[in-house]
């Protein structure tokens, strides 16, 4: 499958395998997936629930491993990185939005949006961290706690904090899941603002076609295959 030409090849996906073992069964859910996406690009992904987005987003950032088959992300081999380089290459390029969140529960949510700034070396605050704050609505509840905060609040503090390093590629995994309509729209702007500054590459997983409809183009993930 080929993506249309835009920027150079940001991610290959070659012939990805994927499965889950457990006593019982055994749930195929990639048999040789193939894929390019450009720099600059910015994709929903969408499918029936169980049809592996979160899987994919999983291995693209390397939390995950396929069974075989190779991932490139700039030019690196993520299939084959140790964990240290994984690390790495997480904090330089990477900024994931998780289906839960994983805010880490005992740093407010400021720190939380600093600390993966004061591990890139990028001062705790700056312009672009405030007008992120503020387009996020999250100015109020800096100072709470992940146990303080609603499930929303909490999904925009870790959409800010994925983005709070201006990252070359961002993976989003339902960003808009939890949010009323006007809220998702404004972290809708405020995510694609970011990513055009930064001309960040995004892969957002989706059910709402409204939130697809802010991004260049949409994937469907159907029986192991992805539709462009
Ligand atoms: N660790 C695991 N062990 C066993 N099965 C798993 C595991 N993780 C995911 N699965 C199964 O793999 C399939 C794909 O899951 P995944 O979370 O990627 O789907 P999804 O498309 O993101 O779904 P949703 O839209 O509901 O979030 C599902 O059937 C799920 O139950």
């Amino acid at each position: 499958m080929t993506c249309a030409s835009r920027g150079i090849c940001l991610i290959t996906a070659r012939n990805i395998c994927k499965e889950y073992c457990d006593a019982s069964e055994k749930i195929v859910i990639f048999d040789n997936l193939n894929f390019t996406i450009h720099s600059g690009e910015t994709i929903a992904l969408m499918g029936q629930s169980g049809a592996g987005k979160s899987t994919l987003l999983h291995l693209l950032g390397g939390f995950d491993k396929p069974e075989s088959g190779h991932i490139e992300i700039n030019s690196q081999s993520i299939s084959s990185m140790s964990d240290a380089r994984l690390s790495r290459f997480r904090r330089q390029f990477l900024g994931m939005v998780f289906q839960q969140y994983n805010l880490i529960p005992s740093l407010t949510a400021r720190d939380n949006i600093s600390f993966v700034r004061r591990l890139n070396g990028l001062p705790a605050e700056d312009e672009f961290t405030r007008e992120l704050v503020h387009a996020l609505q999250l100015q109020d509840r800096l100072d709470h706690y992940p146990s303080q905060l609603s499930g929303g609040e909490q999904q925009r503090v870790a959409i800010a904090r994925a983005i709070a390093t201006q990252p070359l590629l961002i993976l989003a995994d339902e960003p808009t899941g939890n949010l009323d309509e006007q809220t998702a729209a404004q972290v809708m702007t405020m995510l694609m603002r970011a990513v055009a500054l930064q001309q960040s590459t995004l892969l957002l997983v989706t059910h709402s076609p409204t939130t697809a409809s802010y991004l260049d183009k949409t994937w469907r993930l159907e029986q192991g295959q992805l539709l462009c």
